[in-house]
Order: C-alpha cells, then sequence, then structure tokens
C-alpha cells in the first residue's frame, strides 16, 4: 500500500510497505522507514535482515506501477521513494503494494549482487582495493573516502593508481618522498605517483622495453598535474649518471604548453585544451637522453567563443596584463576589454598581479626551451594580429552584394602587425576566389560568411602558432648528439588526454574526446579483462569470469568503415549541397538498428550515443564545418606574401619540413663552428698539429635512432 510520510528532526521519512513473495516467507508484507535518497540496495538489504533470510542469495525489489501493472526491477541505485512519488498507486496483482519483494533471477546480478555484498564492513584500512574482503562499489567508494579524508589520496588497485584530487597543497612531492619511492617495489610503501614512475623506469630497465602510462579521468581531476609529477621524478630517477640540461628544458616545456594550450573553464582554472603526449627517452643504462610531445586536438574554437564565465588561452591575458609599456606600444596591446575575441565573457581580470607572475613564469620557460628573444617578439605580434582580428567588424553593402569591411585603424593596425598588404588584407577577409576552367571568379562574401572567414583566418594562426611551438619544443628536447651519432634509447611516454565529456550541449568536440575515450577504455577492458582472464585460463586457475561491458560496438559504430559516424561525416563533407541536417538524417538512415545509436525525435536536431560512460546527447549544427576546419586557400596567400619571414615560415610550410630545415641548418652551422675553432686552434698550435683519422663517410650517414622516429 502506498505510504505516509512523516517528519523529523532530521527530515522527511517515509515508510514503504512492501509485499513479500510467497515463495520467501510466510509474512505477506513487511514495512520499512527509508527517506528519499535511500537506494533499492539498502532496501533490499534491511528486508533481508527483517526476515531473517540466507545473505548469500540474490534478492531485489519490483515496482508494479499504477492500473497498468507495468512490472519493473529496481536498480541498485534507484530510490524507491522517488517511483512512489511518480507513480503513487499500487496494483491489485501485487495486493495495491508498490514494491514486490522477491528472490532475485540470475540475469539481473549483475544489478544487485547478493545481500551479503551490502553488508560492507564501514571501513577496510587497505591500499589496494584488491585487498578488500568484500569488494563491491560500495566497499571501494567507502574506502577510498575515508583515505581522503586522512589525506591519503592515493590508492592502488593492482598497477592502476586511484588518485583523488585534493585541491590543496600536500607535503608529499619533496625529495624525501622521491627518494623513498626510488627503487622501491610497487605496493611495499603506500600508494604514491612517484611509486608508478619508478616501477615505469625498474620495468624499462630490467625488461629493455619501452614503457607507457596512461593518465585518464575527468576535467580538473589532476591528470596534468600527475603528469608534472611523473616527469619530475622521471628525470629526478636518471639525474644519478650526468646531467645534461634536458631535464631542465623537459620542466621548462609544461609552462610554455600551458600558456599556450590551457585556459580557465568553469570546471578547472588551468584546464588543458589539448591532449599530449609525452615521451622521455633514456640512455639504455636509464640517463635521460632527450624527449619529444606530441599533441593532439587543441580546442580552436575557444579562440573565437566559448561559454560563459570562461576564458580564452592563457597567453592573450599574460600578454595584455604582463608586457612593460615598451612591449604594448611595440605589439600596439590595448586593454583585455577592447578585445572582441575576449571581452564576450570574463575579460574582466581581477587576478593581474598573479596574471603578472605568470608571464614572467612564461618568459622565463620560453628562454629555458631555447625562444630567443627576436622569436619571442615575433610570437608575441602573431597573439596580437589575431586578437585584432576579433575586432574586424562587416556590414552588408547598400546594394546587397557582399560586405564592406571596418573599421579603418583596425585593418591599418592588423597589415602592420601581418606586414601584408592592406587591400591584400581586405580581400581576403571580404571575398574568396573559385578556379573554374577558363576563368576565376571571384565570390563576395555574405555576412555570415565574412564572420566566419575572419574567425577562420584568426583560428588558422593560433593553431599554426601552436603547432610550431610544440615543433620548437621538440627541437630543443631532442638531445643535440643524436644529430651525429645513433644510440640505442629506451623511453617511457605519459598520456594526457581529455577525459569523458557531457555538458548541457556537446558538440564535435565533445564528439572527438568521446570517441578517444572509448578507445581508452578499450585499451583497458582489453588489459584488465580479457588479457587477464585469458592468462588466468591458460594457467587453469580456476576462475569465474567476470562480465563487463564491452564497447567494441560503439567504437565501430563511431570509426568502422565504411559507414561509421566518422565516415559519413567525410562523406557528407565533400558533398556541394550537403548540410548538418542532410548529415544527420543519414546518421539516422544508417544507424537506426544500432543499439549504440539512441534514437531521438525526429525535429531534434541532435543525436544520441550510448557510450561506456553513458549517453551523450550531440548538436549536429556546425559538424560539417568543423570537420573540414582547415586553412582557406585565400588566407594561405595572403599570409604567405607577408613580409614577415617568420609568419610565412609558420603558415606556408609544412611545419615538419620546418623542423627538418632547422635541424639541418643546426648541423650546417654546427659544422661551420667546428671547422673555424679548429682552424684557429691550428694557426695557435702549428708544432702540435697532425692528421686526426676520421669517420668514413658511412659512419657520417649513418641514422640517428631519435631523430629518424622524431621525423617518420
Ligand atoms: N596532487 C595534487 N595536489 C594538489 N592539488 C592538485 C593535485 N592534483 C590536482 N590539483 C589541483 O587541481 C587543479 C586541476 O588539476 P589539473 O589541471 O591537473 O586537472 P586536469 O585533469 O588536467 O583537468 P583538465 O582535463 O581540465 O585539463 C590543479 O590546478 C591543482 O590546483
Amino acid at each position: 500500500m502506498s505510504v505516509p510520510e512523516s517528519k523529523s528532526s532530521t527530515g522527511v521519512s517515509y515508510v514503504l510497505k512492501i509485499h513479500v513473495s510467497p515463495s520467501l516467507s510466510t509474512r505477506s508484507s513487511c514495512t520499512v522507514r527509508v527517506r528519499k535518497g535511500t537506494t533499492a540496495a539498502l532496501v533490499v538489504q534491511r528486508i533481508a535482515e527483517l526476515l531473517e533470510l540466507d545473505l548469500s542469495r540474490m534478492y531485489e525489489l519490483m515496482e508494479v506501477r499504477g492500473h497498468a501493472g507495468d512490472k519493473h526491477i529496481l536498480r541498485k541505485d534507484d530510490c524507491p521513494v522517488d517511483c512512489l512519488l511518480l507513480w503513487p498507486q499500487g496494483h491489485e496483482e501485487s495486493q495495491s503494494y508498490h514494491f514486490t519483494f522477491q528472490e532475485g533471477k540470475q540475469d539481473t546480478s549483475g544489478q544487485y549482487g547478493t545481500v551479503q555484498d551490502f553488508l560492507t564492513p564501514r571501513h577496510e584500512d587497505v591500499k589496494d582495493l584488491c585487498s578488500l574482503t568484500v569488494l563491491n562499489e560500495a566497499s571501494i567508494l567507502e574506502t577510498l573516502r575515508c583515505r581522503f579524508y586522512k589525506n591519503q589520496i592515493y590508492t592502488y588497485a593492482s598497477n592502476i593508481l586511484i588518485t583523488i584530487n585534493p585541491f590543496k597543497f600536500l607535503p608529499i612531492y619533496n625529495p624525501k618522498y622521491l627518494q623513498r619511492y626510488e627503487n622501491c617495489i610497487l605496493g611495499k610503501e603506500d600508494p604514491h605517483i612517484f611509486a608508478i614512475a619508478d616501477a615505469a623506469f625498474h620495468a624499462m630497465l630490467s625488461k629493455q622495453t619501452n614503457q607507457c602510462i596512461v593518465i585518464s579521468g575527468e576535467s580538473g581531476s589532476g591528470k596534468t598535474q600527475s603528469t608534472n609529477f611523473l616527469i619530475h621524478c622521471l628525470t629526478a630517477l636518471s639525474r644519478k649518471g650526468c646531467t645534461s640540461g634536458v631535464e631542465r628544458t623537459i620542466l621548462g616545456a609544461g609552462p610554455v604548453l600551458e600558456a599556450f594550450g590551457n585556459a580557465k573553464t568553469t570546471y578547472n582554472n588551468n584546464s588543458s585544451r589539448f591532449g599530449k603526449f609525452i615521451q622521455v627517452n633514456f640512455l639504455e643504462g636509464g640517463i635521460v637522453r632527450g624527449a619529444t610531445v606530441e599533441k593532439y586536438l587543441l580546442e580552436k574554437c575557444r579562440l573565437v567563443s566559448r561559454k560563459s564565465r570562461e576564458r580564452n588561452y592563457h597567453v592573450f591575458y599574460y600578454l595584455l596584463v604582463g608586457a612593460s609599456q615598451e612591449e604594448k606600444e611595440e605589439f600596439k596591446l590595448l586593454e583585455p576589454e577592447n578585445y572582441h575575441y575576449l571581452k564576450q565573457d570574463q575579460a574582466d581580470v581581477d587576478d593581474a598581479a598573479e596574471i603578472q607572475y605568470e608571464f614572467k613564469r612564461l618568459q622565463q620557460a620560453m628562454e629555458m626551451v631555447g625562444f630567443l628573444p627576436a622569436t619571442k617578439k615575433q610570437i608575441f605580434s602573431v597573439l596580437s594580429a589575431i586578437l585584432y582580428l576579433g575586432n574586424v567588424t562587416y556590414e552588408t553593402r547598400a546594394d546587397g552584394d557582399g560586405v564592406t569591411v571596418g573599421p579603418a585603424d583596425v585593418l591599418k593596425t592588423l597589415s602592420e602587425l601581418l606586414k601584408v598588404r592592406e587591400d591584400l588584407l581586405i580581400e581576403a577577409l571580404t571575398q574568396r576566389k573559385a578556379q573554374t576552367v577558363n576563368d576565376v571568379l571571384v565570390l563576395r562574401y555574405s555576412l555570415n560568411e565574412a564572420i566566419t572567414a575572419r574567425d577562420s583566418m584568426a583560428k588558422s594562426l593560433y593553431s599554426s602558432l601552436f603547432d610550431w611551438i610544440v615543433l620548437r619544443i621538440n627541437h630543443s628536447l631532442l638531445n643535440k648528439r643524436d644529430m651525429e651519432e645513433a644510440v640505442p634509447c629506451l623511453s617511457i611516454g605519459v598520456l594526457d588526454i581529455f577525459g569523458f565529456e557531457d555538458f548541457t550541449i556537446n558538440s564535435f568536440e565533445q564528439f572527438c574526446i568521446n570517441y578517444a575515450n572509448e578507445h581508452l577504455q578499450n585499451y583497458f577492458n582489453q588489459h584488465i579483462f580479457l588479457l587477464e582472464q585469458a592468462e588466468y585460463v591458460s594457467e587453469k586457475i580456476s576462475w569465474t569470469s567476470v562480465s563487463y561491458t564491452d564497447n567494441v560496438g560503439c567504437i565501430n559504430l563511431i570509426s568502422q568503415k565504411p559507414t561509421g559516424l566518422l565516415y559519413l561525416l567525410d562523406e557528407e563533407s565533400s558533398l556541394p549541397h550537403a548540410t548538418d541536417s542532410t548529415l544527420l538524417e543519414k546518421f539516422k538512415r544508417q544507424h537506426q538498428e544500432n543499439p549504440f545509436f539512441v534514437p531521438t525525435p525526429v525535429l531534434e536536431p541532435a543525436f544520441v550515443i550510448q557510450h561506456y560512460a553513458g549517453k551523450v546527447k550531440y548538436q549536429i549544427k556546425d559538424f560539417r564545418a568543423k570537420n573540414m576546419d582547415h586553412m582557406r586557400p585565400d588566407i594561405i596567400a595572403l599570409l604567405r606574401s607577408s613580409e614577415r619571414g617568420y609568419l610565412r615560415q609558420l603558415i606556408g610550410l609544412d611545419p615538419v619540413a620546418v623542423f627538418r630545415w632547422g635541424i639541418l641548418r643546426a648541423i650546417i652551422r654546427a659544422v661551420y663552428a667546428i671547422k673555424g675553432a679548429g682552424r684557429r686552434w691550428a694557426a695557435e698550435h702549428p708544432a702540435t698539429v697532425r692528421r686526426y683519422s676520421r669517420d668514413t663517410l658511412r659512419e657520417m650517414k649513418r641514422p640517428s635512432v631519435t631523430i629518424g622516429r622524431l621525423m617518420r
């Protein structure tokens, strides 16, 4: 029967009167008092205790709704009171009771487990979750929670380290801790991120194989901090042998990448808006040799728009607030609130002192990774130009054909900063050229097209700048001796990518991020469930197979040839008359039967994917445009006409070719410098000059493993 409620000093409580299946007890019903948030699992536990049932068996709560008599087995975290409030009337079949308590069926064991599972000791003090005597969701959460409140933010699950972000300084990353975890078997000491670095380091040395540490978690969970701690520990572990200075460069790369690739978001004041893979290379004896950084998917759209209360990339605020008066004049800088790309949201800078400090730190870090003062100036003038681009405005021409562009002073400043002709700049911002068989057609932009072209130019410039910075960092992380000799290296990679995202509005970026996370999850599934279980079977260990949610179907939905969503998107992006709506229709037509493609109402411009971490709804708007977001030929032509060599290099050339040229140029310079020094020395010591044997040409041509890998 349905339930009256009573008020106590601790809030509203509800009385559930529950029908008991005759097969379980002679009592036809029982009563439990619960609160709104009490879960079905807890209710089941209480009834089983009340009826003195065998707690090693499985039980469940079945809801019987209203007159229609729909039956529904409650999941363990469903709240019976919520069901009750939604469907207040019981059903005759269960004698008007709203819920029936019955024996659990085998196929629903995943929902409840046995009652014993819920009788978790309040807290077991274990460092490794695998040592829990009762292992279930409740006991895991309880253990993590209790450890966290004791400032023990790290817990193992076998060789996986679980971290809970403390959001406060803990004195556990100093040299004493580095020492404590050095050469220490995993699990011997308290769980710690340094133990993971040490385990990877020693596995690399003992097995002579490359290692990889994968970091995963939602935004703000502490992935980047963990990456920094790992790199810090890995470079410290190697330092015993000799110091090559490369550790300093590796540590300097972090603040540069953060300034250009991180931004303040609603979840995290220093959120990485790109993914990265940092590979630290070691000599076979364990001494750091160099490193490489690979970046994935910079969030370009942040440059021109973002959610309210979020900011653009840090570097813009650093420059505007931190620059000296002289620099402000040189780069024609204004206040943040005067730029359209900054003032849409949190342009008001309430943390000026901190930003000034960060600008100084950035300048130092840029020096550490080898940016000369002239290079820094070039970078700052490109940043200033990007901000001015946002201030370009348009008006539809009186005759309705195309747009006029302004304001005049902005265009003048832009052409000075980019060192391009103003008339060419105006052309690129208002029209595009199309080549026909015999002619070149000039097509004027509509207002919307012109705004898109302007923003596209800003995004292209910024992402080229970011790519170039990553290349330069790689250049300085490369051990210079790798250019001369081939040395066998081992490596430890640290992967720090965006965690799974599900916002109120999800777009193409979330689609790509969640697809990458599906692959990570699949990797975990393979290694933790499939391979581990296969090993038990091969070793003839008696073992009950553990079921898990296989996400291969979801990966196939997105990327399987030829009908995966990514292929359909590419196909639809290349058709001239296609739109986002035709794309959505294509998705729906192709995948309406796919269990991972959840149906949405016909008129809703969105689709839903059943990911391993839950359902996510993606708005189809701009999927095609974002998929095709490459640099427009007219913009490339304009920037290639710049008198600034740096800009031409940034835009016009293949970045890998720029990098190769950089290395070649460094070698030529080094050869000239060595020859010059040799000549000077020979002139000063004529008596001691003798002929040294030199390497054969073949020796000199022998490829460097590291450079080879980097250039591939
Ligand atoms: N171990 C830690 N000790 C103290 N504070 C931490 C720790 N880890 C993270 N934090 C705090 O949490 C903030 C967010 O962490 P971090 O930027 O590493 O998250 P993230 O997972 O990389 O987020 P995003 O995906 O948005 O980049 C940090 O700026 C720092 O203040």
